[in-house]
């Protein structure tokens, strides 16, 4: 009989059929309160899950007892309880790498629209503003030379550390739970620690992981550290920066400008002071929004589930203790 697992997050066609071939799957929409009660049989039968969003934890895993894997089509795995999915022995899967390159243009793409006013001077064109020719309110501020502080160089902060340093002619300074070699070889990358990184960075990059130790990491003490005319990107996760001190840094010039592409609460409340601070370049979590990595993504947690429900894992596994 053939494994029985539930699919939280809608899959290309070719896709489905793959998971088809290998399990009997039930397909819901989403892990919500509703669809755990509606779905009850499901989840008590089920040995995987598979999708994006939505808390997987101890109350999720009571309600799934035969759960022996857990694939995520992301890379970010903050909405489990790893150490809860350690006690019950359920492996956990996620996306590294098929997403990098995608993630470090999005936030090059920041970096850009931010210090250029890319999307105000934009919308100014469209709104027919564009009467003469442009004076010193339409200007925006050079990216190429000016220091790229990165806070989180893994996979992601490096291939933005190559964007930047090779293409824009950017020295890189960084800070990370350790050196890392790569950065420092190929990109000329300076590790410093937070304080210089904050001190020091003209854009101030975020590509860290949400976790206990980097929420509010950047709090309003922080950004007092920063340059005026620094520019602060976040593309990590939401909750690393605290929402509320960075607007009132904003609005009171302490940093010049920010481009996010998280949030504390996503999807941005339509009435977020951010969306009318003109400083504030806001994404809706794009970064691996692309056809191409989107596709990728959702391949590679099909195949992450039937070799971790097969017995196959050789990569992409985020605890791996749990295979020896
Ligand atoms: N905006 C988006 O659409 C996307 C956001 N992300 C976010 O980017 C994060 C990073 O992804 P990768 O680069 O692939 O992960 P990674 O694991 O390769 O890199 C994370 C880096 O953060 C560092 N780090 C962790 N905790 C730290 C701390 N307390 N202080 C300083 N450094 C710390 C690690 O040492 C590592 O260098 C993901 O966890 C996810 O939250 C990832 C993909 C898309
Ligand atoms: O993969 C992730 O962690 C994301 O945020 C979406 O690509």
């Amino acid at each position: 009989m053939k494994p029985s697992v539930v699919l939280y997050k809608s899959l290309p066609d070719d896709l489905r059929q793959r998971l088809d071939e290998h399990f009997t799957v039930t397909e819901i929409n989403g892990l919500t309160a509703e669809n755990l009660e509606k779905h009850a049989e499901a989840f008590a039968s089920a040995e995987g899950i598979l999708g994006s969003g939505g808390k997987v934890d101890s109350e999720f895993l009571a309600k799934a007892p035969k759960l022996r894997v857990a694939s995520t089509v992301s890379v970010g795995y903050d909405n489990f309880d790893v150490d809860a999915l350690n006690q019950r022995g359920v492996l956990l899967m996620h996306t590294p790498t098929v997403l990098t390159e995608t993630v470090a243009d999005t936030m090059m793409a920041l970096v850009l629209s931010s210090a250029r006013r890319v999307v105000e001077v934009a919308e100014r064109v469209k709104a027919g503003e564009w009467q003469s020719n442009i004076g010193p309110d339409w200007f925006g501020i050079d990216v190429h030379h000016k220091k790229l502080g990165i806070l989180g160089m893994g996979r992601i902060g490096l291939a933005l550390a190559q964007r930047a340093h090779l293409g824009f002619s950017m020295p890189i300074l960084y800070n990370a739970r350790k050196h890392h070699d790569a950065a420092e070889q190929r990109f000329d990358a300076q590790y410093c620690d937070l304080d210089t990184l904050l001190k020091e960075s003209d854009f101030l990059c975020i590509s860290l992981p949400l976790t206990e130790q980097t929420h509010h990491l950047i709090g309003r003490e922080q950004l007092a550290k920063m340059k005026p005319s620094a520019v602060l990107i976040n593309a990590g996760r939401g909750p690393v920066v605290d929402e509320q001190a960075l607007i009132e840094a904003l609005k009171d010039g302490i940093i010049h400008a920010a481009g996010l592409d998280v949030f504390e609460q996503e999807p941005l409340p339509a009435d977020s002071p951010l969306l009318s601070l003109p400083n504030v370049v806001a994404l809706p979590h794009i970064g691996s929004a692309t056809h191409e990595t989107r596709y990728g993504m959702a391949k590679d947690a099909v195949d992450n589930l039937i070799a971790a429900l097969t017995g196959k894992v050789e990569k992409n596994c985020v605890n791996p203790q749990l295979l020896k």
